[in-house]
């Protein structure tokens, strides 16, 4: 099959389409709360309870009857029976009633018939407060408002609320909730287990010393990092040279274990690019073998033995943009990912750019905030084969195919690639 040449071209929404229709989400496994920030959560979290559950204060103060205090101020302060202490995480024991004043502390229960809390810093104890007998006394110095300082039952949560939905990345706000709710274990979805080939005949092993001719393997920690990142393990498989017979067996036997593959280099028309060989020969099934996107044209894609396979440039820059644009979704995807999908952000462009394209462009850009507004610009030279600037991107600028050209100031679409 000759798959060098005559390539059909597809968009990148056409080759996620592609790949989507394959995407298994893992199975899930049930990790202890610490061990589940990050990862994905693999079922809907409702609450059992209301937040809060009791009539939350606010403050430190006195709970009263508003009608009590109505005519309270400075010079005419109202004086109240100090009936209770309540501390956090106790239940008041007594009802107030007319002429009576509970003191309470930030975070506990109102008693029964107060209806708002008079902050401490707005009254004046009378008398040392024997706090478990009556007698003592407070003066109240401001007519506070009903239900001032409380929170209500389910001011915050409702009982039976979905309060995280599946497929939600699990951050501080999550955690929070789940120890709320009383999950000291989570059910999270597996992470995909990527392993990742680099291919080429050129590839010294990182700890290998420089040789003439050759160049360290660096797309392979690139992508690793991008995986974990994205929320796989990432599997970095050694090398392999230009030889389809070794990449095919390479594969095959790593298959079983894996949810997805990425290889990266020798998938152009050059006469060593082996993954164009190993399309020819090999049980499955290829998905598409060029992409309308720069960098990354060639970037292909296969169905071998019912998992993915996605073929990445060997340009650094290329790797780096077709793992962006095609891999991430994917891994997000079989997480239960709800938006997969990289939200796009609109800036200005920070410098011009005339570079023709007959494909879009998907430049690595370098954004910051002036004046409350995004600015992006290209982050260093934007050339595939350039590896270097590769750090300083956190954004892909998207411009259209065609080559009108773009002005400083003008408005591009970006995707955040942090
Ligand atoms: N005659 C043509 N030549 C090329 C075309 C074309 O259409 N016609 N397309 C160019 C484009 S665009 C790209 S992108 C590259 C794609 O090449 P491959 O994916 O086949 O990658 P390689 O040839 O294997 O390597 C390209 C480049 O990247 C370096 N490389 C490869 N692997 C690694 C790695 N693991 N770590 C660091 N660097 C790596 C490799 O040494 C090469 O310099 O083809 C163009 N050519
Ligand atoms: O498709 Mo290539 O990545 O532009 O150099």
């Amino acid at each position: 099959m000759k798959l060098r040449f005559g390539r059909k071209v597809i968009s990148v929404d056409e080759a996620r389409t592609a790949l989507y229709e394959y995407v298994k989400p893992t199975e899930t496994e049930t990790v202890s709360l610490p061990a589940s920030f990050g990862r994905m959560l693999a079922k809907d979290i409702y609450a059992d309870h209301a937040v809060p559950h009791f009539r939350r204060s606010g403050v430190d103060g006195y709970a009263v009857r508003s009608q009590d205090i109505a005519a309270a101020n400075p010079d005419n302060p109202i004086v109240l029976h100090v009936i209770e202490r309540i501390p956090s995480g106790t239940i008041p024991k007594c009802t107030v009633q007319a002429g009576m004043a509970a003191r309470i502390m930030t975070g506990a229960p109102v008693p029964d018939g107060a209806d708002t809390v008079v902050m401490l810093e707005m009254t004046d104890s009378l008398q040392d407060e024997v706090l478990s007998s009556f007698g003592a006394k407070v003066k109240i110095k401001k007519n506070v408002q009903a239900a001032s300082n409380i929170t209500p039952i389910a001011g915050e949560v409702s009982l039976g609320e979905l309060v995280i939905p599946q497929g939600t990345r699990i951050g501080p706000g999550e955690a929070a909730i789940l120890a709320t709710f009383g999950f000291s274990m989570v059910e999270v979805y597996r992470r995909p287990r990527v392993a990742i080939f680099s291919t080429g005949s050129e590839l010294l092993q990182v700890e290998q010393e420089m040789q003439p001719g050759k160049i360290r393997n660096s797309n392979s920690y690139m992508l690793a990092a991008q995986v974990e990142a994205n929320g796989g393990a990432a599997l970095i498989m050694p090398a392999l040279s230009d030889d389809p017979g070794q990449v095919e067996a390479a594969v095959e036997a790593v298959l079983p274990e894996v949810d997805l593959i990425l290889t990266s280099g020798g998938v152009s028309v050059g006469d060593y690019d082996v993954l164009v060989d190993v399309f020819g020969r090999f049980d499955g099934e290829l998905l598409f073998n060029k992409v309308a996107m720069r960098p990354g044209t060639p970037t292909s894609a296969a169905l071998w033995k019912n998992k993915l396979l996605i073929a990445l440039s060997g340009n650094p820059g290329a790797s780096f943009v077709g793992f962006e644009l095609l891999a991430k979704p994917i891994i997000k995807a079989m997480l239960g990912c709800l938006c997969p999908e990289t939200e796009v952000l609109t800036a200005f462009l920070d410098v011009p750019y005339d570079k023709p394209s007959v494909y879009p462009r998907y430049i690595r850009g370098t954004t910051r905030v002036d004046a409350g507004c995004l600015w992006v610009r290209p982050a260093g030279i934007d050339k595939s084969s350039i590896m270097v600037s590769i750090k300083d991107a956190d954004c892909l600028i998207w411009l259209p195919a065609g080559g009108q050209g773009y002005q400083r100031g003008d408005g591009v679409k970006v995707y955040t690639t942090r």
